[in-house]
């Protein structure tokens, strides 16, 4: 075993050695290809690095990217000198109130779990998890947009058994909703992403597994039960050969749709984690010889610089050539994508803005919903939605069922929803996905009921009046419920007295 003492004397550019989980790991040659440049690890030069490593990569990413003979082997843990993790008095005043937080039972809404998310969960997840681009008006807009929309309900009709129940890609789901793909799970709670695995698995829904995902893609994928249905996203690597891989990996692992981001050649700059970046000088994301490094987008920066911006239509051949899983395209923004995407013959496209936090002002997903609708039917004459061939999903701002079921009478085949399940974990755990979930479904039952409609099928465009979508200047009520949840977190920078 390998003492402390000896770990601590490889603490320099010259010869780096950090401790990740009681194992040893000689960084040094690894500093400048590390994403998240070399000063984060040279913070932790000498000494062990797991709780700074933990949040933001898959438990597997030191030893799967670092040569064998790199890895020195077990340190002595009685040879560590205890290092007391200083806990800011912010942080202390967020976990007393995580103790005090109200009852899962006392929680409505998804907004609920929102309003105590702010409140309980660690700042630098809050303000990632939060966060949007820009001045985060495309965020705010995709949840308005859905007040633009409202519905012509049909009365006696008889409701006394209604289905909401659906496929997605040939995959039987209880509601016309998955769990999308959101990084860094572990930021908001310990078990990351495996919480919303297990909860999607009781309920019958679908969960997206994020590529950049806290927990590693085979421990999420081993957290399903046999009967669940997982689908993949993916950010596309410069390295293609690490992307067959992974691509190959997950269609082995038995993943039935590939959700290739297409909106994300950069990420986006998301103030509230950016501040939190500037928090931690060792995060100062830029490499030793001076270069400044783009420090715009936060904690995504630290993993996100292996993204492919040359990913272009071309690209879409080849993916077809390593893969026999639907190809669907997340993150098309206007008609004349979501043709090309047709045209181009893959599943379906998933219409979004990547929840705000990529192009600020752009559209939200159920306003492109319509015009893709409307253009698809001219495109191919006789085209009816939802269709099974070439599937339309958006997300966005969802936050009720009601809003599924104005996407759905739209010609939406699923809606996806992100932040809340995100927001119920960081505050309850597995717990807290699976009442999220419970509430869409009763939610889903009583509408359907008030909408006079029995099944989906009945769910169609004659059930809303959509004519105001596309103007942003219609009033509408004031959105008091998700206003509350808004604030700039410039608040949060107060300096300690
Ligand atoms: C909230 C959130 C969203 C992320 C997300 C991380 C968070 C915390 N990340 S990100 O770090 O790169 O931005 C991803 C991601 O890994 N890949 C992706 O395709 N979409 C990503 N998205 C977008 C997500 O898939 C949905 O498009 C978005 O969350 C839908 O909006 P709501 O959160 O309002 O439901």
């Amino acid at each position: 075993m390998i003492s402390g003492a000896t770990v601590a004397q490889h603490n320099s550019r010259e010869s780096c050695w950090i401790i990740v989980h009681g194992k040893v790991y000689d960084v040094t040659e690894f500093l400048d290809d590390h994403p998240g440049g070399s000063k984060i690890i040279l913070k932790y030069a000498g000494k062990d690095a797991t709780e700074e490593y933990d949040p933001i990569h898959p438990p597997d990413a030191i030893t799967t990217n670092l040569p064998k003979e790199k890895h020195l082997g077990p340190v002595d843990p009685s040879s560590l000198q205890k290092t007391v993790k200083v806990v800011t008095s912010v942080e202390k005043a967020r976990k007393e109130k995580l103790n005090r937080r109200p009852l899962i039972d006392e929680i409505l809404s998804l907004h609920d779990f929102e309003a105590i998310a702010k409140e309980v969960m660690p700042l630098p997840a809050w303000a990632y998890y939060s966060s949007a681009a820009d001045d985060e008006i495309t965020n705010r807009e995709n949840h308005v947009a859905y007040h633009r929309v409202w519905f012509r309900p049909r009365v006696l009709r008889d409701v006394n058994k209604v289905d909401f129940s659906t496929s997605l890609l040939g995959t039987k789901t209880s509601m016309p909703i998955y769990i999308t793909a959101t990084a860094l799970g572990k930021l908001g709670h310990p078990e990351g992403e495996k919480n919303l695995t297990r909860a999607a698995g009781k309920f019958g829904v679908i969960q997206m597994i994020p590529t950049l995902a806290s927990c590693s893609f085979d421990e999420i994928v081993d957290a399903a039960i046999d009967s669940q249905t997982q689908w993949m996203q993916l950010y596309v690597n410069k390295n293609r050969d690490l992307t067959k891989k992974f691509v190959q990996h997950a269609e082995s692992r038995g993943i039935k749709g590939l959700f290739i981001t297409v909106d994300a050649p950069q990420l986006g700059r998301r103030e509230k984690d950016m501040r939190m970046k500037f928090e931690d000088s060792g995060a100062k994301v830029q490499n030793e010889n001076g270069e400044q490094v783009d420090r715009n987008q936060g904690a995504a920066r630290a993993i996100s610089s292996f993204i492919d911006p040359g990913l272009c239509w071309a690209d879409l051949k080849w993916f077809k050539s390593i893969t026999k899983m639907p190809i669907i395209l997340k993150g098309v923004q206007t008609w004349e994508d979501a043709v090309m995407a047709y045209d181009h013959g893959v599943a379906g496209v998933v219409l979004s803005n990547h929840g705000g936090r990529q192009l600020d002002f752009a559209r939200s997903g159920i306003e492109v919903l319509v015009e893709v609708v409307a253009k698809m039917k001219e495109h191919v004459p006789g085209m009816t939605f939802p269709n099974e061939k070439f599937q339309l999903f958006v997300d966005g701002g969802v936050r009720r069922a009601t809003d599924v079921l104005k996407a759905v009478a739209l010609g939406a085949n699923g809606v996806g929803i992100g932040r809340p399940f995100l927001y119920a974990y960081s505050a309850y755990g597995q717990e807290g996905v699976e009442k999220a979930l419970q509430i869409l479904h009763d939610e889903f039952e009583m509408n359907m009921r008030l909408l006079g409609a029995q099944t989906l099928k009945d769910v169609v465009p004659a059930m809303v009046d959509a004519r105001g979508l596309s103007s942003h200047v219609v009033s509408v009520p004031g959105d008091r419920l998700y206003e509350t949840n808004y604030e700039s977190m410039v608040g949060a920078r107060i300096r300690e007295e």
